[in-house]
């Protein structure tokens, strides 16, 4: 029985991410897999703006279409690079080895004997965490680059409309820092 592990903060969890899970299932190569959400404590910001429970939510429900056995587990950041690797083992089903295309993630796995599959980025253009948040507060078309079941989730938090308002008031924070605040 192989277990593998695949973290990623999934702000939000969109077509790339899908398609790596995909091809895990139709590689055959683990039995099972978990999923970690990666800046568990983080929400409410425009690089993180989902919380660990509606990420959870969408990892969830997206990687039920695939015949294979899933967990998915929070893991909140450490200030300490050292001991991430021990800290994400802490709060996991076991694993066998890890799948990341983050060179740190990689760096830290492969220092503690964890092997590591990189695949190739799908359509990055279009499947990037940061474009699809800034289509989300632009008003432009992102829901072709994510699973049905995730636009229910953020359409259900009404996270289009908090990642306007989040992005509005980084705006102010930045003019304020520029300027020295209203008088
Ligand atoms: N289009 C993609 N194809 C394959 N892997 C991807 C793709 N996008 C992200 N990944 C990988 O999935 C993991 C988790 O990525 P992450 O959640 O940071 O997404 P991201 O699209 O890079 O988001 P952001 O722009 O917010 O950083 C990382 O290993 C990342 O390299
Ligand atoms: N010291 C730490 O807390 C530490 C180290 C490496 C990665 N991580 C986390 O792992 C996740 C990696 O996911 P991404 O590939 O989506 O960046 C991120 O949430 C990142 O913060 C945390």
């Amino acid at each position: 029985m192989t277990r593998g592990f695949y973290i990623g903060r999934f702000q939000p969890y969109h077509n790339g991410h899908h398609t790596m899970v995909e091809r895990i299932a139709a590689d055959g190569e683990v039995d099972e897999l978990v999923l970690g959400i990666g800046s568990a404590g983080n929400s409410h910001t425009v690089h993180d703006p989902f919380t660990a429970g509606e990420r959870i939510m969408m990892v969830t429900n997206a990687v039920a279409e695939f015949d294979l056995p899933t967990y998915v587990v929070p893991i909140e950041d450490l200030d300490r690079h050292s001991v991430w690797v021990s800290h994400v083992q802490s709060m996991s089903p076991g694993f066998d080895l890890a799948y990341s295309n983050n060179p740190l993630v990689i760096q830290l796995f492969e220092e503690a004997g964890i092997e590591v599959r990189q695949s190739r980025m799908f359509d990055r253009e279009r499947l990037e965490g940061s474009e699809i948040r800034e289509r989300i507060i632009e008003g432009e078309q992102w829901r072709d680059r994510v699973p049905d079941v995730v636009v229910e989730v953020i359409e259900e938090c009404n996270g289009v409309e908090r990642l306007r308002t989040i992005s509005q008031s980084d705006i102010v924070e930045r003019w304020e820092a520029t300027n020295g605040g209203c008088e």
